[in-house]
């Protein structure tokens, strides 16, 4: 039943998305704000000023949006693969299709997903970036009380296009990054295979995790600028452009900039996407 499966991936999705959240709330905070030594500091200090809940902040959404966001992914990638060989997913591992394939329906997946994530991540990062303890008395609230709130005051003063703000770095981080996706799952799928067999889940777990860390790892500089630039329309610190966001954020402080993250965002990335791999190939499997 296609309701049930669709379920069922959401909700391993949404065990994926869990299990990365608080390594994601650190990622944001180094990627975004100068006070943190390094990814200790800003776990103790996150710790000791808002308690455990600081790291589940801005999850909600995220959970309800990738049910929007992992279908279009998958399914246009599928389709998208449908489309230019002519094989079904079933029929795929007696004839897998080539590696050019896969790399094209995997950032035609990407490019479509990026649209339906922008307004959600924007949300994200908004929130997770308010340091504010949990409703202290006489302590100032913090600026955005939950993320209908957050979304309806970006509307207000930004406009709706405030809500797509760093969409295309967020495109330009992940058509190409989920084509790398793909093509590295694929692979080490198919070196641990034997051919025409399906892959075992052990396989598929290491692969979706691999894939994931593979990924991020090339994605990570557009993912500061991103997020710098999400950042931004709530800072008055505008930046002129993408490319103005680069340059001013190497200069100021250097290239390594653009790896801020990258250990944080790897160890996430493998639980995430073993999870997420690990369900599209069982719940394809059992539709059979
Ligand atoms: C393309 N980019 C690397 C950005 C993401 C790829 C992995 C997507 C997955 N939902 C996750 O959150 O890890």
């Amino acid at each position: 039943m296609p309701a049930e499966e669709f379920v069922a991936g959401w909700i391993s999705g949404a065990l994926g998305l869990v299990l990365g959240h608080p390594f994601d709330t650190v990622k944001v905070r180094l990627q975004t704000q100068t006070t943190y030594r390094g990814i200790v500091d800003c776990m103790v200090k996150t710790y000791r000023h808002e308690s455990l809940l600081g790291f589940f902040k801005g999850m909600s959404f995220p959970i309800a949006s990738i049910a929007v966001v992992n279908s279009v992914l998958f399914g246009v990638y599928s389709n998208a693969l449908l489309a230019l060989t002519a094989t079904s997913h079933q029929e795929r591992r007696a004839q897998p299709p080539s590696y050019t394939h896969v790399f094209i329906a995997g950032c035609t997946g990407g490019f479509l997903q990026a649209y339906c994530l922008a307004p959600f991540d924007l949300i994200k990062v908004r929130l997770q970036n308010q340091t504010e303890p949990r409703a202290k008395p006489g302590s100032p609230p913090p600026r955005y009380r939950g993320p209908m709130h957050c979304a309806a005051s970006i509307f207000q003063a930004e406009g709706p296009r405030g809500l797509f703000r760093g969409a295309w770095a967020l495109t330009l981080r992940d058509t190409p990054t989920l084509g790398i996706y793909f093509v590295t799952y694929e692979w080490l799928c198919r070196q641990f295979t034997l051919d025409g067999q399906t892959p075992s889940s052990g396989t598929v777990l290491v692969a979706g995790g691999f894939a994931g860390i593979t990924s991020w790892v090339a994605a990570t500089p557009l993912d500061v600028i991103k997020s710098r630039m999400q950042m931004a329309g709530l800072k008055q610190r505008a930046y002129g452009g993408l490319l103005d966001c680069m340059v001013s954020s190497a200069r100021q402080e250097g290239l390594g900039v653009f790896f801020r993250g990258l250990t944080i965002n790897s160890a996430r990335a493998f639980p995430v996407n073993a999870v997420t791999f690990l369900s599209y190939e069982h719940l394809l499997l059992s539709w059979g």
